[in-house]
């Protein structure tokens, strides 16, 4: 819906056939934001090759879990030049790749492949309220074309050429807010979350520096603009789910309830498996991996962090 707003013609590729017919015949998508009305530039197919037949550019939305299938099914469609730029928020579980390095692999040509993230709560972008993001990519002028393709009155549209600390920041916040909304959720208060989102951005930039990104990327709205928007919006499926978690929802009873995706709680073990490979220390991750897939009691993992050496703030 941005692009129509910028005053393109957006085709959107959609699984079901009700989710097309609602677009298509109301403007409106039936399962998610229902409330909002697209614009009449938006149509829906559920064919790739119909969706891409005249595309001059293609964006990625699925979970990150899917995006190599999502890159092997547009694969026969685009060309070895058309500009790819991925919103999706996570790393490979079976690799450790960043969706670009998927991308990558899959259809060559990274300099044509785009992240666009930032504090970017589809709730409000939808409806227009001022947000801004990041478009990175190795390629200037895949940058820069992203950039003028998605800037709007509302939608303000930064470039940068760190792609991989970009990547890294945008699975790495959804980690720290589901930290954040079970400390909440414990009745702790905002020191506790200040604490947790401080140290978490240490835990982020020394992971992007570990990977080859640029520490200042985490500074940027990749990095600390999406970890403030994430740790303290109501919009925030991860906040919420690890709020509901210290109060006894599981994963999976969240997940069925909203329909909706969780992406720290897989982020926190794929970014654990990427600092164990690089010897980098993630002590806020590892309590998030220990409570959600290995049984660890929360009050006891909090606790643990405590009980960690005391030393200098920057080291
Ligand atoms: N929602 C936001 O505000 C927001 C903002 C920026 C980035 N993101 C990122 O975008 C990605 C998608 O998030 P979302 O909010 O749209 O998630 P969502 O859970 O709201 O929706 C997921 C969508 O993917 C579809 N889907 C699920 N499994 C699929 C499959 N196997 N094949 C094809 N489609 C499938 C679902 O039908 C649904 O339309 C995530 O990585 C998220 O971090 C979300
Ligand atoms: O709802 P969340 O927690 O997946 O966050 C959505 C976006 O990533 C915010 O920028």
């Amino acid at each position: 819906n941005v692009l129509a707003t910028a005053g393109h013609d957006a085709v959107l590729w959609a699984r079901k056939e009700e989710v097309c017919a609602g677009i298509n015949d109301n403007h409106r998508n039936p399962r998610y934001l229902t409330d909002a009305v697209l614009g009449g530039n938006v149509s829906a197919t559920s064919s790739h090759e119909r969706a891409l037949a005249e595309a001059q550019a293609v964006v990625v939305v699925t979970p990150s879990s899917i995006l190599r299938q999502a890159a092997r099914d547009i694969a026969p469609f685009i060309g070895p030049d058309t500009p790819i730029a991925i919103c999706s928020k996570g790393v490979e579980a079976e690799t450790g790749f960043l969706p670009v390095e998927i991308f990558e692999e899959e259809l060559g040509g990274r300099d044509r492949i785009a992240a666009l993230t930032g504090p970017n709560h589809a709730e409000e972008v939808v409806k227009g309220i001022a947000s801004g993001t990041v478009i990175a990519s190795s390629g200037a002028d895949t940058a820069l074309f992203f950039q003028d393709l998605f800037a709007t009155e509302t939608f303000r549209t930064y470039v940068s050429d760190d792609i991989v600390g970009a990547e890294v920041c945008a699975a790495f916040k959804n980690v720290i807010a589901i930290a954040v909304g079970a400390a909440y959720g414990f009745g702790m208060g905002d020191n506790t979350a200040a604490l947790i989102m401080t140290r978490g951005l240490a835990e982020m930039s020394r992971l992007v520096e570990a990977c080859g990104g640029s520490a200042m990327t985490c500074l940027g709205l990749a990095g600390v603009g999406d970890l403030i928007a994430t740790c303290t919006s109501e919009h925030s499926r991860n906040r919420t789910f690890g709020y509901r978690m210290a109060q006894g929802t599981t994963l999976e009873q969240y997940k069925a309830e909203t329909h909706m995706v969780v992406e720290g709680a897989l982020a926190c073990k794929t970014l654990g498996a990427l600092a164990d490979a690089r010897e980098v220390e993630l002590p806020i991750t590892s309590m998030v991996r220990s409570v959600l897939w290995e049984g660890v009691d929360p009050k006891v993992a909090a606790a643990a962090l405590f009980d960690r050496s005391l030393k200098p703030e920057f080291y």
